[in-house]
């Protein structure tokens, strides 16, 4: 792959595999929730989510999203109870879209496609940093979040406001899902949804893959499309 690896014909998820086989591993993201095939597990516990705003550091375009960064020199931002075990600390925040509102999350729900998928990344304290934990099986718990049309508005960076009422989820073990395509991540994946307005969705396809003195190219369809899910289980926290 000439120019490393992006979302488009010529390096986009169907091309990963020839600098990451792990592309085609036994635990990869996103996948396709089948409500029928997951099953409720009564000792998945609720999750903990303790985000302090005071920590977010900066937004950058890093050429496949955009993200927002925590400072994650202690345990200010964390991830606790779930289906987790230990503390995990808030890393980044980001957003997957597509190029109009019939695609663009990585996780589906019974093949349903939602407009955006936003994905608040932790690593487990257990190792020094996040890039020790990101080589690690239980390295990385990541809360993915379905985004959908309907008017709201933003107030702040504060996390917290990102998360749906309800913190119901499915989850099950994956990875990240861009290369490196590490097999690290617990997923945590929100059943409900949170509105995102039309025209916050045209301000995410106005951004650009590119950088300033390139021919612009709109960052549309910044997902990868659901991978196969090779006898994984998919647990409920909610019957
Ligand atoms: C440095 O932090 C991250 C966070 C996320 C990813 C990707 O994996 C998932 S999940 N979403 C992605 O875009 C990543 O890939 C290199 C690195
Ligand atoms: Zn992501």
């Amino acid at each position: 792959m000439s120019h490393g690896w992006g979302y488009a014909e010529h390096n986009g998820p169907e091309k990963w595999c020839d600098n990451f086989p792990i592309a085609n591993g036994p635990r990869q993201s996103p996948i396709d929730i089948q409500t029928s095939g997951s099953s409720y597990d009564e000792s998945l516990k609720a999750l903990k989510l303790q985000y302090d705003p005071s920590t977010s550091l900066d937004i950058l375009n890093n050429g496949h999203s955009f993200q927002v960064t925590f400072a994650d020199n202690d345990d200010s931002s964390t991830l606790t109870e779930g289906p987790i075990s230990g503390k995990y600390r808030l890393k980044q925040f980001h957003f997957h879209w597509g190029a109009s509102d019939d695609k663009g999350s990585e996780h589906t729900v019974d093949g349903k496609c939602y407009p955006a998928e936003l994905h608040l990344v932790h690593w487990n304290t257990e190792y020094p940093s996040f890039g020790e934990a990101a080589s690690k099986p239980d390295g990385l718990a990541v809360v993915g979040v379905f985004l959908e049309g309907k008017q709201t508005s933003f107030t702040n960076f504060d996390p917290t406001i990102l998360l749906p009422e309800s913190l119901d989820y499915w989850t099950y073990l994956g990875s990240l899902t861009t290369p490196p395509l590490l097999e690290s991540v617990t997923w945590i994946v929100c059943k409900q949804s949170i509105s995102v307005s039309s025209e916050q969705m045209k301000k995410f396809r106005s951004l650009l893959f590119t950088a300033e003195d390139e021919e612009a190219c709109c960052m549309v369809n910044n997902y990868r499309p659901p991978q196969p899910l090779k006898g994984r289980e998919v647990r409920a926290s909610f019957k």
